[in-house]
């Protein structure tokens, strides 16, 4: 790690891009599977209890389960959501990388960047979080002799019951509501993460490895509080069919989710989304950063 006065630009020898990501993922995990828990399952009071109920019932492990699909897309994701918004900075702005520490790109390009690099990793990341989704809100502790084996023995096997069941369409069941998420908040993240980093480094300077990590962590939390309404939707959209009944469509979720548990449904997850958000993002972006300034 550099120190925090260094510029990223100093050490791009000593990058560990895909350690980062991935460990940032890794640690991160937990609060997500409790976030996608209070989110589509009803039985929980809150976090703590969340947290109690699953590691008494599937002790540790049950917070890692669903993990190995995005351990294994993240890095696909994150490479296409980071590719495709520097290519469209470079179409927008026709300047490089380098320059554009001398030339910033405008927010709104950054925005419009940002969004387009949302719109293709979300089609892409689908498949991967529905099979997540499915595979965290399974609560059967670990398989013991007698006990019924739960619905998918793995993100293998999950992936084939519901192409099996459902066709290739089925793998991208809730997709549209992932696209509404991240299309928006993923130009809200890139914006919050650009203007952060210009508030704290002098013009025409790259900025520090600290200030990489702060920008990228409020990146991730301004964007998963702008996304956690859609979010709630997503996963539910993505759990319908199984035990609950199917929804005649995003509206339809929409609608009955807020009949039911009122407005309050929008914000489940949020502070968890927020708690994991800080981390796992200040490490997407210092990966970047020096991915970045490695390739130059
Ligand atoms: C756009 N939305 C807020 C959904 C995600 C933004 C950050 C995505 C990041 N890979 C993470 O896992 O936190």
């Amino acid at each position: 790690m550099t120190g925090a006065g260094e510029s990223v630009i100093n050490n791009p020898g000593r990058r560990r891009a895909s350690g980062p990501g991935a460990l940032g993922l890794v640690l991160g995990h937990p609060f997500d599977t409790v976030k996608v828990r209070l989110q589509t399952q009803t039985t929980y009071q809150g976090i703590i209890d969340c947290m109690v109920k699953t590691y008494r019932h599937e002790s540790l492990l049950g917070f890692f389960k669903g993990m190995s699909f995005p351990i294994v897309s993240i890095a696909v994701v994150n490479s296409i959501l980071f590719g495709v918004y520097s290519n469209a900075l470079l179409v927008l702005t026709a300047t490089s990388h380098q320059e554009r520490r001398a030339q910033p790109p405008s927010y709104t390009h950054v925005f419009i960047a940002g969004c387009t690099g949302g719109f293709l990793q979300a089609y892409c990341l689908a498949p991967f979080d529905l099979i997540k989704v499915r595979l965290q809100n399974q609560t059967e502790p670990r398989a013991q002799p007698g006990s019924p084996p739960p619905r998918y023995q793995g993100p293998v096997h999950c992936a084939a019951s519901i192409f099996q069941a459902e066709g290739p369409r089925g793998l991208f069941r809730g997709a549209w509501a992932l696209t509404l998420r991240d299309t928006p908040t993923l130009g809200i993240y890139f914006v919050t993460y650009e203007w952060l980093c210009r508030q704290s480094t002098p013009d025409g300077q790259n900025p520090s490895s600290a200030t990489v990590l702060v920008a990228g962590g409020f990146a991730g939390i301004t964007s998963w509080v702008t996304a956690t309404p859609l979010d709630v939707i997503k996963s539910r959209m993505q759990m319908a069919g199984l035990e609950q009944r199917a929804y005649r469509g995003l509206l339809d979720c929409v609608v009955s989710s807020v009949r039911q548990e009122g407005l309050g449904v929008f914000f489940r997850g949020l502070t968890i989304n927020s708690a994991r958000a800080f981390p796992v993002n200040a490490v997407t972006f210092l990966s970047y950063e020096y991915l970045l300034h490695s390739w130059g």
